[in-house]
């Protein structure tokens, strides 16, 4: 059994599945801009990196690359307006998180939210979705100067609770959580069902991946 001092828990992919929020307002923006739909699938694969990346990913309409720097600045703005309309209107919790937070939080371990999305976004999510207060906690993506897969997050809140980073834990989805946890000493379950840009995380080679949060008991100290 694992008794981390800390744990902290990463958003999209992880707590909610947010694609169909981020999807309507990709389509939505190339809609604005003459260009084709991405739909659900794809963007599914481009989440994780922020939104700017996202935006970008959908320009190019594929994972790597840079597109048009002309292109992106008439996007972006459109793409922030409309996401901060549409943050929490699509997006759910996956099944088994309110399970998985009510036993951690029951069992007194100290939670925080470590996310690459923008503060602006997180916070109105987490409240919309009823699960802000579980957190001490909230690092967002433009929280630091760098975010995962950095380790800078995870030791900033690691400092914040006072504990040393080897009896820390992360709960993520992506290989930017496992690098991150990695570098910063963390230990790093997975879940499986997040967005790992279409790879299988098991090939990542977290501490462990479950399919649901309400697994959890059966890894941690109650
Ligand atoms: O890509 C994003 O905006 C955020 O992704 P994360 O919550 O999985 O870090
Ligand atoms: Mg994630």
């Amino acid at each position: 059994m694992l008794q981390p001092k800390m744990i902290l828990i990463d958003v999209d992919g992880t707590l909610v599945d947010s694609v169909p929020d981020l999807t309507y307002c990709v389509d939505v923006m190339m809609e604005r801009l003459g260009r084709p739909p991405r739909g659900e699938a794809a963007v599914r694969n481009w989440v994780g990196n922020g939104v700017e990346r996202l935006v970008r990913r959908a320009l190019l309409g594929r994972l790597d690359g840079e597109p048009d720097e002309a292109e992106v600045a008439v996007a972006l703005p459109i793409f922030l307006e409309l996401y901060a309309q549409n943050v929490s209107q699509r997006s759910l919790l996956y099944p088994g998180v309110r399970e998985g937070l009510a036993f951690m939080t029951g069992a007194g371990y100290p939670l925080g939210c470590v996310t690459n999305k923008a503060a602006r976004f997180t916070e109105p999510l987490l409240r919309d979705l009823g699960i802000r207060d579980q957190f001490s906690l909230v690092v967002s993506g433009d929280t630091l100067p760098l975010k995962k897969p950095d380790p800078m997050p995870l030791l900033h809140a690691a400092a914040f609770f006072g504990v040393d980073p080897a009896h820390a834990l992360m709960i993520g989805d992506s290989v930017s959580d496992v690098k991150a946890a990695r570098s910063a000493g963390f230990g790093i379950i997975c879940m499986s069902y997040g967005y790992n840009h279409g790879q299988d995380i098991r090939a990542a080679e977290p501490d462990a991946v479950i399919d649901s949060m309400s697994e959890l008991k059966g890894l941690l100290a109650a």
